[in-house]
């Protein structure tokens, strides 16, 4: 199967409302960005109180408006071009408390239970913080966030490296000396195109030799090739979006599917696929929910997750994904329940932790849905 066979592509859709049902179920996410999900007042009240002058507009509701369109452009590069806002106004130690508390809250307000969030501490030195007070600063927010939110969400962070900078080992070793406090693993994002994940194989071989969790956005602008690097040759754990897998999928006539030895060798490892439906649509990488790779995936069993990349650039929530996606399938809640058990068997969390969320928080809260 190839994605560009379908058709016109559909924009992000509006959101609409969503089910109560999906509202209360719980929810895990490992594929959030702190700085693509920042509320759009605090950005303009952060924007102030920095002198950031370069906003599109300073009402909230046309910002939100503004980055979901400017997202929307069907090519990742331009997709990524509009976090130089959010970063620009990410750049003190109050700055990243603040976003991170209110992400902590935001996720749990929506009922999440259970989330990594990441971002690439170097993107937030522009004002002389150092590596350590930036992860500081946002463990502490996340504790806070956690805190407001009555203890109902546990986070943690996953430090990003850039793919086009040459940063990736040192924060790779940032990862290692701030794990188990607070940072959960590693994550490499950016542009694809051109930057091979390959590029940064000693970032990995560290996090290897430290025994340290990562994940690596692939298989999201370049195809299951780049899938192939990041597990095969990088090690990866998990797979950021990864739904270019299908090009290592071939579906018959009769609807049966034929897999490649890549897709087989992913679904049968039981790798974790961090699938962010509405940012697919945005950056191209797929064209129509109704036609979205993840129900194909999910049907040949490979171990699927939901996720919202970025709340506010693809202008969603988990409830919202949740919502697109009962909308495009007809998913009921024992499927998005096993999207969520299977987020939290994937998370870089230790299996005792991860058997409690399961046990006491998602079970008991799937099976109060009635
Ligand atoms: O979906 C994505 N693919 C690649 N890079 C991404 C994606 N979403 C966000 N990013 C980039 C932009 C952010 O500044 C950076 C760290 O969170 O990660
Ligand atoms: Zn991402």
């Amino acid at each position: 199967m190839h994605l560009s066979d379908n058709s016109a592509a559909e924009s992000a859709a509006a959101p609409g409302p969503v089910a109560d049902w999906i509202r209360r179920a719980p929810k895990a996410v490992l594929h959030d960005h702190l700085d693509g999900g920042l509320r759009p007042s605090t950005i303009i009240e952060l924007a102030r109180d920095c002198g950031y002058g370069e906003l599109p507009t300073e009402d909230p509701e046309a910002l939100a408006l503004w980055f979901r369109d400017a997202a929307d452009s069907g090519s990742l590069e331009r997709y990524l071009e509009t976090f130089v806002h959010t970063c620009a106004v990410m750049q003190t130690r109050e700055a990243l408390f603040r976003v991170a508390a209110e992400c902590a809250e935001d996720l749990a307000a929506d009922g999440v239970v259970y989330a990594e969030v990441r971002y690439a501490p170097e993107q937030h030195q522009e004002r002389g913080l150092g590596l350590d007070e930036v992860v500081d600063a946002v463990n502490e927010g996340f504790r806070e966030g956690e805190r407001r939110a009555g203890g109902r969400i546990t986070v943690r962070a996953l430090l990003t490296g850039m793919r086009h900078t040459r940063r990736s080992l040192e924060i790779a070793e940032l990862t290692v000396a701030h794990r188990d406090r607070g940072v959960a693993g590693f994550d490499i994002a950016g542009g694809e195109i051109g930057n091979p994940p390959a590029d940064h194989l000693p970032a990995f071989q560290y996090l290897k030799r430290h025994n340290c969790h990562f994940t690596i956005h692939a298989g999201e602008a370049v195809g299951a090739e780049s899938v192939h690097e990041a597990v095969q040759v990088c090690g990866a754990e998990r797979i950021g979006h990864g739904v270019r897998i299908t090009d290592d999928i071939q579906v018959q006539d009769d609807g049966t599917a034929v897999l490649g030895h890549l897709a087989a060798y992913v679904r049968d490892n039981r790798i974790a696929l961090e699938v962010c439906p509405t940012s697919n649509l945005q950056t191209g990488a797929a064209k129509h929910y109704a036609t979205h790779p993840i129900d194909l995936l999910h049907r040949l069993g490979f171990r699927v997750t939901l996720n919202t990349d970025n709340r506010l650039v693809s202008g969603t929530t988990m409830s919202r994904e949740f919502q697109h996606m009962a909308d495009a399938f007809g998913y009921g809640p024992e499927v998005f329940e096993r999207f969520t058990v299977a987020a939290v068997e994937s998370a870089f969390l230790p299996l005792p932790e991860r058997r409690r969320i399961i046990g006491e928080v998602i079970r008991p809260g799937y099976a109060a849905l009635g």
